[in-house]
C-alpha cells in the first residue's frame, strides 16, 4: 500500500496527464499533421529528424499537402507551413494584425536577446533602406563598381595566365560585405579589416545565441538572453569602432546644414537624417548599421555564390552574358542604366535563386489571433508560420523542367513588353518568393539584385571560371536554411583578350 504522499504524488500526475490529455486534443495545432513524431517528448527527436533532413520532409510534405498545411517541430515550437502558391498568396495577404511578419522575426531569431533591444522597437533602417537607399542606388553604383574591383583584385590574385583557387563562399562573403559597405558607411570603414569581422561574424553570433536560446524554455529565455555574450560582444566592439564616425557625420551634417553640396550619399547620411527625425539617439544609429549588415551580408553572399558556382561549372552560359554584359557597358558605362539593360544576367541571377535560394520556406508570419485557412487549418494565436519555398520553386505546374537550371528562362519570357516587369530578378509573386512576397518582401532586394548584378558582370568580363571537378558543388542545408557549400573552391584565370572592358 502507497504511503499518502506518493499517493498524492501519483494523482497529482494522474491530473496532469488527463489536463494534458484534453489540451492537445483541444488544441487545433495539433490536427494539423504532422511527418515526424510528435508526441511530447518525442517531438524533440522529430526536431532532431527535421534539422538533418528538413529539404526532403518539406518536398514530402509538399507534395502530400499541397493546396493544405502541415506542421514542422522545432527544438522549441511547432511550425506551420502552407503548401503551393494559392496558400502562399493567402498569407502573404492577411493584415499585420492577423499575421505578422515582424513579431515572427522576433521569435524565431529572439531578437531581442541576439541583437538589441532598441533597435527592434525603433526599427530606423527599415525605411532607409525602402527609401533613401533604394531611391539612389544609380548615384551608389560607381563607386560600387570602384569597389568591387579593387576588392576583386585583392581578394582574386590572378595574376599573368595562372589560374588560381579561391574559397568561394568565404571571398564573396568578404566581397559583398567590401561593396555593401562602401555604400553604407564609406571607404575607409569599408576596408578596415575590424569593421569587416563584426559585420561577417555577427550573423553566426546571432545564431549561437539562437541555438541557446532554442533550449531554453519560454519563462527562463528573460533570465538567459541577457546573458549571451556572442551578440553583446560584438555591439560592443561595433560602439567602440564606430560610434565616433556617427558622431563626426551628425556635427558635419548639423553644421552644414540640408544644403551642403558635398553631402555624403550614403546610407549613414540616410540614417543620421531619419534618427533625427524621429528624434532617436547616436546609439540607434550605430545599431541600425550593425543590423543592416545583419540583414544584407550573409542573403547577398549566399546568393552570389550560388549564382557563381552555377557560371564556373557550366562555361557555356558565359558567352552570351558576356556579349550582353559588354555591349551595354559601351553603351552606358558602368551605371545602374546598363545592369538594367542585362536582362539575361537578371536572368541568371532569378533562376540560380529560384533553384537554390536561401531558404527553403518563406514569408514567414507569427499569428496573433486564430486563424482560419481558407482549406480550414486553424493557425492558433502564438504559431509560427510560413509558405514552403524550395519545392514550390521546383514544381512543374510553376515552371517547365523545374530540375534543369535554364540560366536564360525568365530573359526569354520577358521578351514580351507585357512581361517585362514580371519576371524580372525583383519581381515577387505566389510562386517566386525567395525574397519573401507582400508588404514585408525584403525591401533591400533591389540594392542587393544592382549589386549582385555588378559583381558577376566583373567576373564575367574580366576572369575565366571554372570549379575544381568541373561540377556545380552540392548546397549543404542547414535545418530550413540553404547554404552553398562552404567548403568548395573556384578557380580564376584573368581574361586576357584586348578590350575587356574593366570596371
Ligand atoms: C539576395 C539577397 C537577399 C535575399 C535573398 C533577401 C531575402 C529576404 C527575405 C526572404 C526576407 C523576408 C521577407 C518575408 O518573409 O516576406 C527579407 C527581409 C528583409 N531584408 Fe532582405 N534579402 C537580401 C538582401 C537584403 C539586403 C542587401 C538588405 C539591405 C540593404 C536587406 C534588408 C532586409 C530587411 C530590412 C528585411 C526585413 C523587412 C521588414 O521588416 O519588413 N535584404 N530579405
Amino acid at each position: 500500500m502507497l504511503d499518502p504522499t506518493s499517493q498524492a504524488f501519483y494523482a497529482l500526475g494522474l491530473v496532469l496527464a488527463v489536463l494534458y490529455y484534453f489540451h492537445r486534443r483541444t488544441n487545433p495545432l495539433y490536427s494539423i499533421p504532422s511527418l515526424v513524431p510528435s508526441a511530447p517528448l518525442i517531438s524533440y527527436v522529430g526536431a532532431v529528424i527535421y534539422a538533418k533532413n528538413a529539404r526532403k520532409l518539406l518536398q514530402e510534405g509538399y507534395e502530400k499537402y499541397k493546396g493544405s498545411a502541415f506542421r514542422i517541430p522545432m527544438l522549441d515550437r511547432w511550425v506551420v507551413v502552407v503548401c503551393g502558391a494559392t496558400m502562399a498568396e493567402e498569407l502573404r495577404k492577411m493584415p499585420d494584425d492577423q499575421m505578422s511578419f515582424i513579431e515572427a522575426a522576433e521569435e524565431l531569431v529572439q531578437t531581442k536577446y541576439t541583437i538589441t533591444e532598441d533597435v527592434i522597437h525603433h526599427p530606423i533602417h527599415i525605411p532607409v533602406i525602402r527609401g533613401p537607399l533604394t531611391r539612389n542606388i544609380a548615384a551608389l553604383i560607381p563607386d560600387m563598381f570602384d569597389e568591387i574591383a579593387v576588392a576583386a583584385n585583392e581578394l582574386v590574385p590572378a595574376r599573368g595566365d595562372e589560374w588560381v583557387t579561391i574559397s568561394a563562399y568565404s571571398t564573396m562573403t568578404q566581397l559583398v560585405a567590401r561593396t555593401s559597405n562602401r555604400a553604407f558607411i564609406g571607404t575607409t570603414m569599408c576596408r578596415n579589416k575590424e569593421y569587416l569581422d563584426i559585420v561577417i561574424g555577427f550573423t553566426t553570433d546571432v545564431a549561437k545565441g539562437r541555438l541557446v536560446l532554442g533550449f531554453v524554455p519560454p519563462f527562463l529565455k528573460r533570465f538567459v538572453g541577457p546573458l549571451l555574450p556572442w551578440s553583446r560582444n560584438a555591439m560592443r566592439r561595433f560602439r567602440a569602432l564606430v560610434t565616433p564616425v556617427v558622431v563626426q557625420r551628425q556635427r558635419e551634417l548639423e553644421r552644414r546644414g540640408k544644403d551642403w553640396a558635398e553631402k555624403p550619399q550614403d546610407l549613414l547620411t540616410w540614417l543620421v537624417e531619419e534618427a533625427k527625425a524621429v528624434g532617436g539617439s547616436t546609439d540607434l544609429i550605430v545599431q541600425a548599421l550593425l543590423t543592416s549588415n545583419f540583414v544584407a551580408t550573409h542573403t547577398s553572399s549566399s546568393s552570389l555564390t550560388h549564382a557563381l558556382y552555377h557560371i564556373a561549372a557550366n562555361p557555356e552560359f558565359v558567352e552570351p552574358l558576356r556579349q550582353e554584359i559588354e555591349s551595354a557597358i559601351k553603351s552606358d558605362g558602368w551605371t545602374k542604366a546598363a545592369l538594367g539593360k542585362m536582362m539575361k544576367l537578371d536572368s541568371f541571377m532569378r533562376e540560380s535563386q529560384r533553384m537554390n535560394g536561401i531558404s527553403g520556406i518563406s514569408v514567414i508570419r507569427k499569428a496573433l489571433q486564430n486563424v482560419k485557412l481558407s482549406d480550414g487549418t486553424i493557425v492558433p494565436a502564438g504559431t509560427i508560420c510560413g509558405a514552403v519555398s524550395f519545392a514550390m520553386h521546383h514544381d512543374e505546374d510553376n515552371y517547365a523542367d523545374p530540375e534543369v537550371f535554364n540560366p536564360f528562362r525568365f530573359s526569354d519570357m520577358r521578351a514580351e513588353e507585357s512581361e517585362r516587369v514580371k519576371y524580372q530578378y525583383v519581381n515577387t509573386s505566389p510562386e517566386y518568393i525567395s525574397f519573401g512576397h507582400g508588404k514585408h518582401a525584403c525591401p533591400g532586394r533591389f540594392f542587393a539584385a544592382n549589386e549582385l548584378k555588378a559583381v558577376l558582370a566583373h567576373f564575367i568580363l574580366n576572369y575565366e571560371m571554372k570549379t575544381e571537378d568541373g561540377r556545380r558543388p552540392e548546397d549543404r542545408w542547414l535545418g530550413t536554411a540553404i547554404v552553398p557549400n562552404p567548403d568548395a573552391n573556384i578557380m580564376f584565370k584573368r581574361r586576357q583578350t584586348a578590350g575587356v572592358i574593366a570596371a
